[in-house]
């Protein structure tokens, strides 16, 4: 397979464009030669590189690449939230610009629409091309419209047929990298016959460089990882039919070209350029191929690279007494994320419970009032508290986690505010990686439960999630009672289901707690409701089951590890970087190693929810000011962590997984997203050791063919770079993953080796 390597400059696909458009228009691009996305770095005629994925254009791996693209938006949009330090010009710009991201198939601004390709204006390139070559373009049509009538002037009438039918396969296969007139002749000389022409066609293409960008050979490694689909025989265990009637995705080892992706945009000097975050998730990872722990060295070897010392902790304490004296008698601290279908009513819920603690004063919730009535959703009122950005509050969506905080007499919870649109998975994951405890959202709406639970509804993903990332005590919130009168058959109709599911999910019961609600009427928030109707309830209200989590044990004593959600540029000098305390604890001044980079960087400032503080521990979500570091040397997903004592950074390694409901067979070879804490990385099923008894865990198959639905197995697991994990024995935080494909979660799992 012949491919192109395209240089380009800006990544703005993955942002500007939605998903659904993004397969026609990339390929047209390419084909045309327009390519302005450095992560699409390859095309032929079936494939374009993406990063460092090969996409088909087949329907079915459509898919995949939609939701690559839309776990890139989503990230960008994390990062808006997190950017504390921005003016509100640049935030301004920010959501100009990078706020519309999701399936909008209408609604775009005129600023994007410059961008989209528009078949119906073939001929004219997007606005972004009009200061290049498009004059020349359209003179070169004009002159070649009129020999295109002479190559079909000596034709018969069925010649003429056979000519034009031929001419709209290739069309429809090539686009308009050649006039009518050469496919013509083409088509002529070879007899009428489309793959003929295409062969030559193509071939010409590919030696011919286009008028605007020269384009570059470059040979791709790739291993082809066919996803099957179950037929009548099973698959075999070595290779799965090639000619299978099912799409491949052809996932490639990053290739050198692939080097050229940096992770951010920094600040330029002279011409003072805002920070962008948009790319984070591509940030210069470790390129190297090689597996195993201690591969992090960017294209040079050991010795090439000066390595730094490791040097242990400078620590003349105690741990335990050191934190017993800075927080003893300070309130525990909670870390709580609410779940739930889209539209359950979570950012209401929240909101609410934040203006009947009296956390949002009446002067904002009267703006609220106002400003919300103009735009006719006085309804999301309460949401607004939480859904900030001018898109959620247009779309009355969430699309990225919200944070607030509240006191309760015993302690202080930080609630993230999670998105229950399916889209945006991958953001709700984010937020319940950071989780200690969650709120499970449901609306007792007839019709609206529902739909939730059934399958491909967010409730049973989302509590299947936040139970495989290791949450393991749920508040349980019937929502919306107000909308069934109360009525108590309605809850216990949808506690007795629920009950049931979450047994299976791993929940116990006895960890489990419902409570009936109204986040919009506020019943049975911090109070039992008064409503007669009502009276059948005695339990507790949603801020007692709030009082009543447990707290988890904090990991002090082990080595730091810190997990980075996001990396945004201070008040002063250096750049911060946020994120959660896994395990350790650290002070102002200690040097840190950034994994998988492996830089050394040192510790300039610690805030807690903007406050200085001097030491951190597991736990506390906290901001590093980091000095004697490049801000290119970090991305969301990297692990800080103590220097003599490393994090394992891998890009192979064995779990046991737990696998969903899945309609297709895990095999060998099997390509998926693996989440791991803050990390989404393309991979790829190894090898399928043993299956295994689910509860017991003792082996059932040796090396069995494929996963069906509801199996446990152990298997090895290659990463397409290598990323910071640790056993889960070891630190449970950064030993779970989950592997996704397609959009939806076909397994969770747990570090037992890594190689
Ligand atoms: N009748 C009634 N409506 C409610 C209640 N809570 C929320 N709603 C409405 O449900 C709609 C969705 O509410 P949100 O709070 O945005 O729901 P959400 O779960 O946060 O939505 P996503 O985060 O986008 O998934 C809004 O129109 C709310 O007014 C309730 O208790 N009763």
């Amino acid at each position: 397979m012949e491919s192109w390597f395209v240089p380009c400059s800006s990544s703005f696909i993955s942002t500007f464009l939605p998903a659904t458009f993004c397969f026609v228009v990339v390929r047209e691009l390419f084909l045309e030669g327009r390519v302005f996305d450095k992560n699409f770095v390859n095309a032929s005629e079936n494939y374009i590189l993406y990063s460092d994925h090969y996409i088909n254009f087949s329907a079915s791996s459509f898919n995949d690449f939609d939701s690559h693209l839309q776990y890139k938006t989503c990230l960008a949009m994390s990062r808006h939230r997190n950017i504390r330090t921005l003016d509100y010009s640049e935030e301004y710009d920010y959501d100009e610009v990078f706020g519309h991201s999701v399936e909008e198939d209408c609604i775009l601004s005129p600023s994007e629409q410059a961008f989209i390709y528009d078949r119906s204006r073939r001929n004219q390139p997007p606005a972004y091309f009009h200061d290049q070559e498009t004059v020349k373009e359209e003179e070169e049509e004009e002159s070649e419209s009129a020999p295109a009538e002479s190559a079909v002037k000596n034709l018969s009438d069925l010649e003429t047929a056979k000519l034009q039918s031929c001419l709209d396969e290739i069309r429809s296969i090539i686009g308009d990298i050649e006039s009518d007139e050469t496919i013509s002749q083409i088509v002529i000389n070879n007899g009428f016959d489309v793959h003929k022409t295409l062969d030559v066609i193509l071939k010409r293409n590919d030696n011919a460089p286009t008028t605007l960008e020269p384009l570059k050979r470059q040979e791709v490694p790739r291993v082809k990882t066919p996803i099957t689909v179950s037929s009548n025989a099973a698959p075999s265990d070595e290779s799965i039919p090639a000619e299978a009637t099912v799409p491949t995705i052809t996932v490639a080892t990053p290739s050198k070209a692939s080097n050229i992706i940096k992770g951010f945009s920094v600040p330029n000097q002279s011409g003072g350029s805002k920070l962008n975050l948009k790319d984070g998730f591509h940030s210069p990872r470790p390129q190297s191929p090689a597996s195993g722990r201690s591969s992090p060295f960017d294209g040079k070897s050991q010795e090439e690279k000066s390595v730094p010392k490791f040097e242990k902790l400078a620590r003349n304490f105690n741990v335990k007494e050191k934190w017993m004296e800075d927080r003893g008698d300070s309130k525990e601290n909670l870390h709580m994320v609410v779940v739930g279908h889209v539209d359950a009513g979570k950012s209401t819920l929240v909101g609410h419970l934040m203006v009947k603690m009296g956390l949002v004063s009446s002067k904002v919730l009267h703006k609220y009032e106002q400003e919300s009535k103009k735009l006719g959703k006085q309804s999301f009122i309460y949401a607004w508290i939480m859904d900030e950005t001018g898109e959620e509050r247009n779309r009355g969506i969430t699309m990225d986690i919200g944070f607030t905080q509240l006191e309760t007499k015993t302690k202080t919870i930080t609630i993230l505010d999670a998105p229950g649109h399916k889209d945006f998975i991958p953001n709700m994951i984010t937020g319940a990686t950071q989780a200690d405890v969650a709120l499970l959202v449901v609306d007792a709406t007839k019709g609206e439960f529902e739909t939730g639970f059934e399958s491909g509804g967010q409730t049973r993903e989302h509590a299947l999630l936040i139970r495989s990332l290791g949450v393991t005590q749920l508040g349980v919130v019937i929502n919306k009672l107000d909308t069934v009168n109360w009525s108590e058959d309605r809850f216990n109709e949808i506690v007795a289901l629920l009950k049931n599911f979450l047994k299976q999910a791993g929940f116990k019961d006895s960890d489990v707690c419902y409570v009936p609600c109204s986040g919009m009427s506020g019943e049975n928030l911090t109070t039992r409701s008064n409503d007669p109707q009502f009276a059948w309830y005695q339990g507790p209200t949603l801020l007692d089951v709030l009082e009543n989590f447990k707290c988890p044990e904090r990991s002090i004593e082990k080595p730091f590890r810190m997990t980075v959600n996001d990396i945004y540029k201070g008040t002063g000098s250096g750049f911060c970087v946020s994120g959660q305390i896994e395990t350790g604890a650290l002070l102002v001044n200690d040097k840190v190693l950034v994994q998988p980079q492996n830089e050394l960087a040192t510790v300039k400032g610690l805030t807690i929810d903007e406050l200085p503080i001097q030491t951190v521990y597991a736990g506390d979500s906290v901001s590093i000011t980091l000095a004697n570091f490049d801000i290119q040397n970090i991305s969301i997903g990297s692990v800080l962590s103590d220097p003599s004592q490393p994090v394992a950074v891998t890009s192979k390694f064995e779990c046991r997984i737990v696998v969903f409901n899945i309609q297709v067979p895990i095999t060998k070879g099997f390509p998926v997203i693996v989440h791991c804490h803050n990390v989404m990385e393309p991979a790829t099923i190894k090898r399928i050791n043993a299956e295994l008894n689910r509860s017991s865990g003792a082996v059932v198959k040796k090396k069995p063919r494929c996963l069906v639905k509801n199996t446990s197995a152990l298997v090895v697991i290659e990463t397409s770079r290598p990323i910071c994990l640790e056993k889960y024995q070891d630190i449970k935080q950064l030993g779970r993953i989950m592997l996704r494909v397609s959009g939806s979660t076909i397994a969770a799992g747990l570090v037992t080796q890594i190689f």
